[in-house]
């Protein structure tokens, strides 16, 4: 199996369990793994944009990032197997690692 493999339903669930904050959602009949993170204003959600836009391409691995005021949005899901791999796990693992911020 390789990291870029679909996984089944029931790793999925396993693993989504071990994650805080993310939740997996349809979109054109695709898994996908989304989290929305938030911020004071909008340069903070564009400053977080660019750091997970670094983390992308050092795994070539890219996400869908939607950014709004006070709010990012990530997705990551692989599109080669048309849903999720254990290579969007340990990128979503890599971008909380990337965006917290101790208070
Ligand atoms: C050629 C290159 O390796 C592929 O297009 C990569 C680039 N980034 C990617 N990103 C994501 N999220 N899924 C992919 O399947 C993917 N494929």
């Amino acid at each position: 199996m390789s990291q870029y493999s679909q996984m089944n339903e029931r790793d999925i669930d396993q693993e989504l369990s071990r994650l805080i904050g993310w939740i997996k959602i349809e979109s054109e009949g695709i898994a996908k793994l989304e989290k929305v993170f938030s911020y004071r204003d909008y340069q903070q959600a564009v400053q977080s944009a660019q750091r997970v836009a670094d983390l992308a391409d050092e795994h070539n691995h890219h996400p869908l990032l939607i950014i709004e005021w006070g709010k990012l949005t990530v997705q990551w899901w692989t599109h080669s197997a048309n849903g999720l791999s254990e290579t969007d796990f340990n990128l979503a693992r890599a971008t909380d690692d990337l965006l917290f911020v101790p208070q």
